[in-house]
């Protein structure tokens, strides 16, 4: 994979240096899925915010000081990226077990493969050795994170940039399987607009009734919403099941089914199989998480996920 520093990832990373590394994470994500199941989904959307933005880095979790302006101020991120108090309390109970040794990073690509397991999703090995960001970049999580009322094409335009294509779009769109979003994310859709201007005629008539209920035309900007109404905190294929029957809830769902013939099929392929849905989401994951990692001197091992060490 290409990595920034020379250096590759591997899962064997911290056999030696923190063997209890793993497990650490595992333990405080179960902890917190336990108290509150949509914490996984929250955890493992940190993971593709961070890694859409200069590689996965952990870009995504400092908070802004000096010259640094947070990611968590963009568009995308804003009133809506959570689980930071999660990544903290891990960080911490790393840095007592082995300190300096673990990053930011690898601790947000581990929770995602833990809440994905967690929520009965697909397990993969997690390759490790990224190094932690001494900046991040406000712009890059505005323009390169896809937004849902974005086209097919400028999403697909979007992944490839960061060197995925299709199969992982679709794939990694099932994501959407669990977790929630806000009313503002898909009002245009209920009153007859699609993000793009272009009329939105695909949302199955009764689910959109049902969902003016709690979103009304002005006002509920943050109310919330299952992504997959079917099974809100389950890990499933239900997700692209719900797209066949027009019940995706965001335009950037709908479009996997309806705007191209490939995305097509393969929504249809991963309806009827989870098992294939399952094998590639994992394989997509680790694409994703392989996005221009920092290794080997490059960047650093940060001490608070929050801040760039002195
Ligand atoms: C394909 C383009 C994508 C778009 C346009 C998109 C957009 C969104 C939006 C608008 C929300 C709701 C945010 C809110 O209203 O606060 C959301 C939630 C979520 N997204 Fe995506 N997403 C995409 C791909 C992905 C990918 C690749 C992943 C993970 C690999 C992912 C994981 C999630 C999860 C788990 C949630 C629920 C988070 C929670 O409940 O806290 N999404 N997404
Ligand atoms: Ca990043
Ligand atoms: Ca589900």
């Amino acid at each position: 994979s290409k990595t920034v520093g020379g250096g590759y990832l591997y899962p064997q990373f911290y056999d030696h240096s923190c063997p209890k590394a793993q497990e650490i994470v595992r333990n405080v994500v179960a902890k917190a899925v336990a108290k509150e199941p949509r914490m996984a989904a929250s955890l493992l959307r940190l993971h593709f915010h961070d890694c859409f933005v200069k590689g996965c880095d952990a870009s995504i979790l400092l908070d802004s000081s000096g010259s640094i302006i947070s990611e968590k101020r963009s568009n995308p991120n804003r009133n809506s990226a959570r689980g930071f108090e999660v990544i903290d309390e891990i960080k911490a109970v790393m840095e007592k077990e082995c300190p300096h040794t673990v990053s930011c990073a690898d601790i947000m690509a581990l929770a995602a493969r833990d809440s994905t397991v967690l929520t009965g999703g697909p397990s993969w090995e997690v390759p490790l050795g990224r190094r932690d960001a001494r900046g991040a970049s406000l712009s890059g999580s505005n323009n390169n994170i896809p937004a849902p009322n974005n086209t097919f094409q400028t999403i697909l335009t979007k992944f490839k940039l960061q060197g995925l294509g299709i199969v992982d779009l679709v794939a990694l769109s099932g994501s959407h399987t669990i977790g929630n979003a806000r009313c503002t994310s898909f009002r245009q859709r209920l009153y007859n607009q699609s993000g793009n201007g272009q009329p939105d005629n695909t949302l199955d008539q009764s689910y959109a009734s049902q969902l003016r209920r709690n979103c009304p035309r002005s006002g509920g900007d943050q109310n919330l919403f299952f992504l997959d109404f079917v099974s809100p905190i389950k890990f499933d294929n239900s997700y692209f099941k719900n797209l066949l029957a027009n019940k995706g809830l965001l335009n950037s769902d709908q479009v996997l089914f309806t705007k191209n013939g490939e995305s097509r099929e393969l929504v249809k392929t991963y309806a009827y199989n989870q098992e294939l849905f399952f094998l590639q989401f994992a394989k997509s994951m680790i694409k994703m998480g392989n996005i221009s990692p920092l290794t080997g001197s490059r960047g650093e091992i940060r001490q608070n996920c929050r801040k760039i060490n002195a």
